[in-house]
């Protein structure tokens, strides 16, 4: 079978734990915020579900699975309300990190039932840290715990190549941004953009920190081509315009032969040579040693190679080369990602579900989709650069999730739609529908507290400013949805800041993996995937049939021209004559010297040949 992948050259028991929140500052004062303090400490008997607040809980639930049963309602006492709020806040103090869980209605029994299965979750998750085989499809382990802490990897060869890259990627950085490694032939003498050429996993996370991180004026801008939309690859390179001369290109690959981007690269390549440009002086890969970008960049002496590891996932790359090469070169301050990453990862090894981030949200997910994902999850930050998080996260939770069979191998179809863009935009987009409309979701509001960097803010109306109004906005919002029985679960961090979104980007890599273990599925391959590549390829194979076809009709003398049908009967695929109908009429949409005679809206009636005989093709 033909394949469109090719080569890269050219041609239950949980013990409660006592709240820690001792006099704690909720809002912290050296971030110019309002200083709240309130001590969480409660007496027992105010910890947990109050009794009244259990009996409120009604319409018991059983799950396919035989996994706790549950129960639903929401609630709703004002006091009870802030007792759960005080109850289940989870803070981080050193990242500045509140995750309030407490518009979900999950009750004590429920988590008590889902107890063991947490235990199990937190062991599977120790063992994917020291080098389990976490993805036993692929036979891999997981490793993208040990980029930010490489004392963890399982030897000191992993650790060294992780050290290795980031001190190499880090002095390559400053090297291009000093201007000491410059393009060959610019007149601004230092490279002055990335263009990042990538997919998925290769491109979701740079976005993602970029519209998230990289300051007003960068010293490289970055733009993206993550597609093989030959319109969208045109207009990135027309507005590079006359900088492409000084644009450093990032080739980012795992498998080194994702079609996508191999056509983004040609694409370029052909750019480059058109504007009188030595590409390999300003081409960088990042992909698998020995993959074929691997080696067409080595061949082609391009300007540098960073490697991805076999044990990092394409969703978990950020920080790898994929994601910390991007940002350092936008002068993003990439070892504060990790080190906010590292916190994270630290406070979710905890094996107790309440102070444990991760499980909380893990938790969550859990009971508002019933462990089946039978809600899907909407995103909303509350802040435009964390715009593309949603997308981002669909990724990382949708790839990882949606598994048709569970790791016994039964059928089980598991999923978690992600989507959203941002508050309070939305808003005024399709959040009448969360509130009013079907109940087929919950949300997860993105709260930052710092409107403004300090200074910079004013009232535009008596002691109300703008980011007043965008508090408002999600508060108002998160109090609308609950009256009408809508869960939610808010993330709350001080500032968008490199710390901040490493923490966020652990922080769901570790929920993803707890609830992967809660349904029994394989987080770490994307099987599914593969159905679409190969059919692609099929189509593409079965166009080069179809060429071959109506070339040797049109080299007769005279030319004979083909009914679909004909020709499905010559490329020896009557069942395939619907796509044959489509490819001839993409063809014909795109001026391919090929000629159709009939209507297009009545299939019957087309006749084709090609407008000149390739004799060559003929006895190829
Ligand atoms: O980095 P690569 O190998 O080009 O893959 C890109 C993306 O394609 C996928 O493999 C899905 O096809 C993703 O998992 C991955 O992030």
């Amino acid at each position: 079978m033909a394949s469109i992948s090719g080569i890269y050259s050219a041609s239950p028991t949980l013990k409660r734990q006592k709240p820690l929140l001792k006099s704690t500052s909720l809002f912290r004062k050296d971030s110019g915020s309002v200083s709240v303090s309130f001590s969480a400490r409660s007496k027992s008997a105010d910890r947990g579900f109050p009794v009244s607040v259990a009996r409120e809980i009604s319409a018991e639930l059983s799950t396919a699975d035989g996994a706790p049963a549950k129960k639903k309602g929401l609630v709703k006492d004002p006091h009870a309300l802030w007792r759960r709020y005080v109850d289940w806040l989870y803070q981080h103090k050193e990242l500045g990190l509140f995750l309030d869980v407490s518009r979900v209605g999950f009750t004590d029994e429920f988590v008590s039932e889902m107890e063991p299965r947490f235990q199990a979750a937190f062991k599977a998750m120790e063992e994917l840290e020291k080098g389990a085989i976490a993805n036993p499809d692929e036979g891999r382990m997981v490793g993208h715990y040990w980029l930010r802490n490489p004392k963890l990897a399982p030897n000191s060869f992993l650790r060294l190549q992780i050290e290795n890259t980031l001190e190499g990627l880090l002095k390559f950085s400053n090297d291009v941004v000093s201007g000491k490694i410059k393009p060959p032939s610019s007149p601004a003498g230092r490279f002055t953009q990335i263009l990042s050429v990538g997919i998925g996993g290769s491109a979701l996370g740079p976005q993602f920190v970029a519209e998230a991180l990289a300051p007003d004026n960068p010293p490289l801008k970055i733009r993206f081509i993550d597609n093989t939309d030959p319109a969208g690859i045109d207009h990135q390179i027309a507005q590079l315009g006359p900088e492409l001369a000084s644009t450093l290109v990032i080739v980012i690959s795992k498998s080194g032969g994702t079609p996508e981007t191999r056509n983004g690269l040609l694409e370029v390549q052909k750019a480059f040579r058109e504007a009188g440009l030595n590409f390999a002086k300003q081409g960088v890969a990042i992909t698998q040693e020995g993959s074929l970008l691997d080696n067409t960049a080595r061949i082609e002496g391009w300007l540098a190679r960073f490697p991805m590891f076999d044990w990092v996932g394409g969703r978990t790359s950020e920080m790898s080369a994929v994601g910390l090469l991007p940002a350092a070169l936008q002068g993003i301050d990439i070892e504060e990602m990790l080190a906010g990453a590292l916190l994270m990862d630290e406070s979710n090894r905890t094996t107790v579900v309440k102070n444990n981030p991760a499980a909380l949200l893990a938790l969550s997910w859990y009971w508002a989709s019933d462990g089946l994902g039978s809600k899907d999850m909407v995103v909303l930050p509350y802040k435009d650069s964390l715009l593309l998080f949603s997308r981002y996260l669909q990724q990382l939770v949708m790839e990882s999730i949606g598994k048709e069979f569970d790791l016994d191998g039964n059928r089980v179809n598991q999923g978690l739609t992600v989507y959203g863009n941002k508050g309070s935009t939305d808003q005024h987009a399709y959040i009448q529908q969360l509130r009013e409309g079907v109940h087929n979701f919950f949300v997860t509001f993105i709260e930052v507290l710092r409107d403004r960097p300090p200074g910079h803010d004013w009232e535009l109306e008596p002691g109300v400013t703008c980011g007043d109004y965008l508090f408002g906005m999600l508060q108002g919002t998160r109090s609308a949805l609950y009256g009408n029985d809508r869960e939610s679960i808010t993330v709350t961090v001080q500032e968008v800041t490199p710390r901040s979104v490493g923490a966020l980007i652990a922080l769901y890599e570790r929920a993803v993996g707890i609830y992967a273990s809660l349904v029994n599925i394989n987080a770490y391959h994307q099987p599914g995937v593969e159905a679409g590549k190969k059919a692609a390829g099929e189509v593409l194979a079965l166009q080069k049939r179809v060429l071959a076809v109506l070339n040797e009709a049109s080299c007769k003398e005279p030319v004979e021209p083909l009914t679909l049908e004909e020709v499905a009967d010559r490329c020896h695929s009557p069942e395939q004559i619907e796509m044959i109908y489509k490819i001839i009429a993409h063809m014909a949409a795109n001026d391919r010297a090929l000629i159709a005679e009939g209507s297009c809206g009545s299939p019957r009636s087309i006749k084709v040949f090609l407008g000149e005989c390739n004799v060559d093709a003929l006895y190829a």
